[in-house]
């Protein structure tokens, strides 16, 4: 066990993902390097994780970069164009054209054609209402009813329009999405980053300001510093504490507050929903079902909806590997998570079969990520209400006394995706940083008249503490004078 003694630091970020890592580079780009990473899990990455399947490497969470092809550049195609990872170009659009039946039918285009315009009317007319706040009870609110219907309501719903329009991914760096399939995983960008400001050596971060198998379990803040302390019983002393895990996580008891999280706080982090999803990952000794550029994505249209319905081939990612990858969503999700890998298969193999016929091989591995399970994330991403007030936005990411909030859940525009975690991870480093140099300015005032006024006395008890702006800067050069 590391030595038990206090760890001393200017400012502690707590999660090595993707925010967690980018707002520790820009703290060391502004002359910060006085900081420690704590990160619960043995590596660095969080929601972006590899593993190796059948040979090929998948991506267990994070898996395509939304967002490509706009006016603007989206800044995570931007580094994986720096560090050449390989993708490839999915094209969801054609979808809606692959969905079987429980025969093994493919709907005829028409069908489907039909029932997405039905769908995309249903969905609109439901906005339309919550917005009046007036419920209308006609055929173009009533839920779906057919197998193809639960079907194309699954997909405009829980992957097309799982937010609400406009979705500012794709109006502001455009509506392609490239998979990442690269050997290196989605994770080689963070480790591209993490080069520029940790000691690294073919590969491997050795600085010892990352710390990992950290749990941070409580925070104990008052008006002059945080105290944290972690599960095997170590404690560090930070100026200032930059918080990163998920949404899920801080609705879950595993951090302890002291003084607890004001109201509007905790309010802010009960408002936002935690989005299940799961990519079930199946290797077949063959292929046996179609390829081709537009047969990427197919559907399963069943009486009970979201019950494996969205596959995809990874012929395109990387040819001769026989995977096929299953994404179940939410109460689905929960479910087959909750029983044996076992089981899963046998469903799976079920649903197959009823499309591609009885002769179809076994698989022969399979792998189920666990995300909702995990007590260090506690779900896949976040999903904001479809009516956000601006007092949400501003509470989520506002900081508490010397607390800063960061990760996917804080990003406005783009939470739920990589891009939002590491924008994000920039925006709250920033706002910290603007708040260190208000700092050293109100410590040199405060030191010119202390003999003037009589100092505050500084209480532990700062139970009722008011929301605080978030600022923003878009120039810190002049900052590095400060520290
Ligand atoms: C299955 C799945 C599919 C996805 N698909 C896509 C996609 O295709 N495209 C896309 O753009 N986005 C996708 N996302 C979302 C994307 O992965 C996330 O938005 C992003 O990675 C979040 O980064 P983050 O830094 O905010 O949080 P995280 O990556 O969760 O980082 C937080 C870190 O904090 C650590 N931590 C938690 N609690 C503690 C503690 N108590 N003490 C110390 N450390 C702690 C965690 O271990 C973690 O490493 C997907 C996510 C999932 C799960």
């Amino acid at each position: 066990m590391e030595n038990p003694t206090r760890t001393r630091c200017s400012v502690l970020i707590v999660g090595a993902g993707i925010s967690g890592i980018t707002a520790a580079k820009v703290l060391a780009e502004n002359g910060v390097e006085d900081v420690v990473i704590l990160e619960a899990a043995d590596r660095i990455g969080g929601r972006i994780r590899k593993e190796e399947f059948g040979g090929v490497t998948v991506e267990l969470g994070a898996g395509w970069i939304a967002g490509v092809g706009g006016k603007q550049m989206n800044p995570v195609w931007e580094l994986a164009g720096r560090s050449n990872l390989r993708t490839c170009f999915s094209d969801y659009s054609n979808a809606r054209y692959n969905i079987y039946d429980t025969t093994g039918k493919i709907f005829p285009s028409g069908v489907a054609a039909e029932s997405y315009n039905k769908a995309v009317e249903s969905a609109v007319a439901k906005l339309r209402n919550q917005d009046s706040n007036n419920p209308v009870d006609d055929e173009t609110t009533t839920g779906p009813k057919s197998p193809i219907d639960l079907a194309i309501d699954f997909i405009l719903h829980d992957f097309e329009m799982a937010e609400v329009e406009p979705i500012s991914t794709y109006v502001d760096f455009g509506e392609k999405e490239f998979l990442v399939a690269d050997e290196r995983g989605y994770e080689h960008l963070l480790y591209k980053m993490a080069e520029t400001f940790l000691f690294t050596q073919q590969g491997k971060i050795l600085d010892t300001r990352l710390k990992l198998n950290k749990v941070v379990r409580e925070l104990q803040h008052c008006e002059n510093g945080v105290t944290v302390k972690t599960e095997d019983g170590c404690i560090y002393e930070a100026q200032y504490v930059i918080l990163s895990p998920s949404i899920g996580v801080l609705q879950s008891n595993l951090i302890y507050f002291s003084p607890p999280l004001p109201r509007w706080k905790t309010e802010a982090i009960s408002n936002i929903d935690i989005m299940v999803y799961t990519k079930v990952f199946l290797n077949f000794p063959h292929k046996f079902w179609p390829c081709g550029p537009d047969k990427e994505f197919f559907i399963y249209a069943h009486e009970r909806r979201g019950y494996y319905t969205f596959w995809q081939h990874m012929e395109n990612a990387y040819p001769g590997s026989n995977i096929l990858v299953v994404t179940l969503t939410n109460g689905e999700s929960k479910r087959i998570k909750a029983q044996s890998d076992e089981e899963t298969m046998r469903e799976a193999m079920e649903v197959l079969r009823n499309m591609f016929g009885h002769d179809i091989p076994d698989a022969v591995d399979i792998l189920v990520p666990r995300w909702w399970n995990n007590r260090f994330q506690q779900g896949s991403y976040s999903n904001y209400p479809v009516y956000v007030d601006r007092k949400l936005v501003d509470d989520i990411k506002a900081p508490v006394g010397r607390i800063f909030f960061t990760g996917e859940h804080t990003s406005e525009k783009f939470n739920g995706y990589v891009h939002g975690g590491y924008l994000s991870g920039i925006d709250t480093s920033k706002a910290l940083l603007q708040e260190m140099l208000a700092e050293k300015e109100r410590k040199t005032e405060n030191h010119q008249s202390f003999l003037l006024e009589p100092l505050l006395a500084l209480s532990d008890a700062v139970f009722d503490i008011p929301r605080q702006l978030f600022l923003r800067s878009s120039n810190l050069g002049f900052l590095k004078a400060i520290l």
